[in-house]
């Protein structure tokens, strides 16, 4: 008899696989090859930025009392004692009408508190006048107006980005700790898969699943080691399972998860002695998506159809391996958005359908059944639609989750 098995909640299935994740430790890059990797220490400014009161234009700095009472009648005339550019700093301490021409970036000559910028002064043979008053600190770039000395600018477990990058070498990291990553294996199960390389022959199909988790990884960062193609063949199989699951940290395959007669997995879980976590859930597409973990490493049994097998590696292998890596923000971003058609088709399970968002509406991106591959590359999100008897019409909110986004959220929010 076939055996029945009971579907979970998706957040159920989420939390138990994210429960089993394991801390990989941290390892030292140079800052070049810190891009979109897990920061391991939190940055805190170890001096403030910018590190002293600088000019943001081309100009003269005066001390800004002796331009008092100047005006278009009465245009007050300052001498340019001394001459500097960004990287240089003046020796002139300046007192009453002496002025120093500066440039961009180049820190304020001593006592001065005011920049005059060139369009806001004639200058003729060693001075310049000028016909307005200045401010105290008027065009001035404060010391430690971006950051302060001792703030944390930035949390451990974030992703590092440009702009993390630009932090880093701001306060001189050349070395950056950051999370060591996963050791990844792919291997595609289906004695129907032929390379991409190979011609098509009746019965058989072109393997898109491998290809397309390797730039789910790639997306995130993470490379990985491909184990090709596995006939459905059990005792094959499950070599090669034994092998890839001994020499990675986490082994994704893809299809032999379902009830079929030549669908394996569940019988190579059995023979590793692997604890299933689930091997249903109640989702579509993706309900047969089965994870279980073997000697404390995580063997992900995604769905053989594309849009399941795409679905369950952004719902279940993404969140898992970013908490691998110490990453706070493990979960796709969610939104709202407002489905802009209609999407009748009920079902008792969470629907996550590939769809296209602009920011605002959202719709299907196309034929969206779990055999479905155009519609993955169509999309730009997943619309969330609770399981129910309901169809949803246009102009229905829905929950949204985006894809390939730099960086998720710290909370499940569905
Ligand atoms: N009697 C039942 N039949 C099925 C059930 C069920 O509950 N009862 N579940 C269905 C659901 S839902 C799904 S999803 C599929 C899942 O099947 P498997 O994960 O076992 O995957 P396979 O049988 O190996 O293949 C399914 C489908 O996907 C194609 N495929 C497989 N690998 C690839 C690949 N690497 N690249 C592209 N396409 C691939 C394969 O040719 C099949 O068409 O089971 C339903 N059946
Ligand atoms: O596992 Mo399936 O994707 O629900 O069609
Ligand atoms: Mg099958």
């Amino acid at each position: 008899m076939m055996e029945t098995r009971k579907p979970i909640p998706v957040s159920e299935a989420v939390m138990k696989v994210v429960d089993h994740a394991y801390a990989l430790g941290t390892e030292t890059v140079s800052l070049e090859n810190s891009y979109n990797r897990i920061l391991a220490e939190p940055v805190i400014a170890a001096h403030p930025v910018p590190p002293f009161d600088r000019s943001p234009y081309d100009g003269y700095a005066i001390i800004s009392k002796f331009s008092a009472g100047a005006c278009g009648e009465h245009r007050i005339s300052f001498d340019i004692v001394d001459h500097i550019g960004a990287g240089e700093v003046s020796r002139e301490i300046l007192t009453g009408t002496k002025a120093v021409r500066i440039m961009t970036g180049a820190p304020l000559p001593e006592n001065s508190d005011a920049i005059v910028m060139f369009e806001q002064a004639v200058e003729f043979d060693g001075s310049f006048t000028i016909r307005k008053p200045f401010e105290p600190l008027e065009n001035v770039s404060l010391q430690g107006e971006d950051v302060s000395q001792g703030e944390k600018v930035i949390e451990s477990g974030s992703l590092i980005q440009p702009g993390t990058v630009a932090l880093l070498a701001t306060f001189g990291y050349a070395q950056v700790e950051v999370s060591k990553q996963p050791t990844i294996g792919i291997l595609s199960t289906g004695s129907e898969l032929l390379d991409v390389a190979e011609k098509l022959v009746p019965g058989k199909i072109r393997n898109s699943n491998g290809p397309m988790i390797a730039a789910q990884l790639a997306r995130m960062g993470i490379a990985c080691k491909t184990y090709g193609l596995s006939a459905d063949k059990l005792d094959e199989s499950f070599e090669i399972v034994q092998q890839a699951a001994a020499e990675t940290d986490c082994l994704i395959t893809t299809g032999g998860v379902s009830v079929g007669d030549f669908d394996f997995l569940p019988a190579i879980y059995e023979r590793l002695g692997a604890q299933v976590l689930f091997n249903k859930v109640a989702m579509r597409p993706g309900s047969v998506t089965t994870v279980a973990v073997a000697d404390g490493k995580y063997l992900f049994g995604l769905s053989g159809n594309p849009s399941a097998c795409f679905t369950g590696f952004e719902l279940f292998v993404r969140p898992a391996l970013l908490k691998m890596m110490g990453a706070r923000k493990i979960y796709l971003p969610h939104t709202t958005a407002i489905l802009s058609e209609d999407f009748t088709k009920a079902n008792p399970f969470t629907r996550f359908i590939r769809a296209a968002y602009d920011g605002q509406n959202i719709k299907p991106a196309g034929f969206n059944k779990s055999n479905a591959v155009a519609s993955i590359a169509k999309g730009n999100a997943l619309i969330v639609l609770p399981g129910g008897t309901r169809g949803f019409t246009a102009g229905d909110t829905v929950d949204v989750l985006l894809l390939g986004v730099e960086e998720g959220q710290a909370e499940w929010k569905l």
